[in-house]
């Protein structure tokens, strides 16, 4: 594809990311299926220049003030010129594949005066941004970070500009971890084990993975390794009954599942059909039998007091603001506002409170988010705690250390020693942002 179609396709997706109608994963899976010619480096840098544009909009937007032509074009270029330029430092030449170096990529793709527009925008130090156009968050995200964070909000912020890495789970049903690093490697596909959760990879680079024999028999699943760690905090025990409350396409689920070796009971419970209907692939893979899915009305359906007080373990996965996953979804921080984290939190108590009913005596109830925000966390499991004297909190880093977790301490925070709640960082732990609280239920 000639530099400028390929602009001018990444103006066209930045144009409609940028209407907020959808969330960007969708709208770029939806241009790539409307556009089937596209190879696998265009694909790869429209997705990063539109991501990139949704990262840095605050900043690019002050740069757009200036320059010519539509606005979209000229967020796109900054994106663009980025993404080629990143791809050239990772790859460790300036070359493309066609033998193109990226400064000559982007110079056959943009009209002269705006090769000298970027210029001038390339010439710009970033100390002479204002603040809102370093961090690039909206206002109403800044002050609750700061507060928690400190001078590491701005380590916050550059991590959130920077792409996630790609994390597997192996199941550890039929497989060891070290036995599928050695089979992706044979593949050409380099991993690490990942340094928190004993059933993590962390793959180097974003290779393709759903021809990978090991993902077709069900050998990984990709996971971030905070949300592997939240599935490890539930320690669920062979021949158990559990409930997955909020169980989505079942990324816990099937790591719950697993660790109970596939004995027992593993209740599924998600109010999105659709979202429980892609689980449904991922189970047959993963050679699990212990799995119920069931669709419910809503947190006190029937389903669900029919099950009161009968559970050894019940996960909380709660629906939350994401804001956790910013790397991932950078769209979110401006399609989320005050307003709408506000109305989560409600449905989170009550989420919470309906789904501790099913906790036996003396059995495990865990909340987690993957949001950054404490009135989400901390706020949602502190009045939990006060109201039900009942449930007893259990401090996280204590059943880390047992779970055998290294650092468990560095993961933790709250609580009167620090160690109440896991509380995981993108700058800190490389991982998504996740919050965790855990009780146990007097006997
Ligand atoms: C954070 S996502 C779950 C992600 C999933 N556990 C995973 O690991 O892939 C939250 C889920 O809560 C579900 N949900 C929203 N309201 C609910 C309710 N009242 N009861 C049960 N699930 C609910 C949403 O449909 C969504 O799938």
């Amino acid at each position: 594809m000639h530099p400028k179609q390929l602009l001018d396709a990444c103006a066209e997706l930045v144009k409609r990311t940028l209407t907020f109608e959808h969330p960007a994963d969708a709208v770029v899976s939806r241009f790539f299926r409307e556009n089937r010619y596209l190879g696998p480096r265009e694909r790869a840098t429209l997705a990063e220049t539109t991501y990139t544009v949704l990262r840095k909009k605050l900043r690019f937007e002050a740069l757009a003030h200036s320059g010519s032509g539509a606005r979209e074009r000229r967020l796109a270029i900054l994106g663009f010129a980025e993404v080629l330029r990143e791809q050239a430092r990772k790859e460790g030449k300036a070359r493309n594949k066609d033998g193109q170096d990226s400064e000559t990529f982007i110079k056959a793709a943009l009209l002269p005066q705006e090769l000298k527009w970027l210029a001038a925008c390339d010439s710009i130090q970033p100390e002479e941004l204002m603040e809102a156009h370093r961090h690039n968050l909206p206002e109403w995200l800044v002050e609750p970070l700061k507060a928690q964070l400190g001078d590491g909000f701005w380590q916050l912020t550059a991590s959130m500009e920077r792409s996630a890495p790609l994390d597997l789970r192996v199941n550890q049903l039929h497989d060891k971890r070290s036995d599928v690093r050695k089979e992706l490697e044979k593949a050409g596909i380099k991993a690490e084990p990942t340094p928190y959760s004993p059933m993590g990879l962390r793959v180097d680079g974003k290779p393709a993975l759903t021809k990978v024999d090991a993902f077709v028999r069900g050998a990984i699943e990709v996971q971030d390794e905070g949300s592997q760690l939240l599935a490890l905090l539930l320690d669920a025990k062979r021949g158990e009954m559990v409930v997955d409350f909020c169980a989505g396409a079942g990324g816990k689920t099937l790591a719950i599942g697993a660790a109970m070796r596939n004995t027992g009971r593993l209740y599924a419970f998600d109010v999105s059909g659709h979202r429980l209907d892609a689980l449904k692939p991922r189970l047959a893979r993963s050679g699990l039998s212990n799995v119920h899915p069931a669709a419910i009305a809503h947190e006190r359906d029937e389903r669900v007091k029919r099950l009161a007080g009968k559970i050894d373990r019940v996960l909380v996965d709660a629906p939350c603001s994401g804001l956790g996953t910013l790397r991932r979804n950078p769209d979110l921080k401006w399609r989320q506002s005050a307003k709408a984290v506000e109305e989560l939190t409600q449905k989170q108590a009550s989420i919470l409170e309906s789904s501790a009913r099913l906790v036996k005596a003396g059995g495990r109830l865990v909340y987690a988010t993957c949001s950054i925000l404490p009135q989400e966390n901390e706020a949602i499991a502190e009045a939990f705690s006060a109201a039900h004297p009942d449930f007893v909190p259990l401090d996280a880093a204590e059943l880390l250390e047992q779970l055998k977790i290294a650092d468990a301490d560095k993961l933790c925070s709250g609580g009167d020693a620090g160690r109440r709640y896991l509380r995981l960082w993108p700058h800190q732990h490389e991982t998504d942002g996740f919050f965790a609280a855990v009780w146990v239920r007097k006997a």
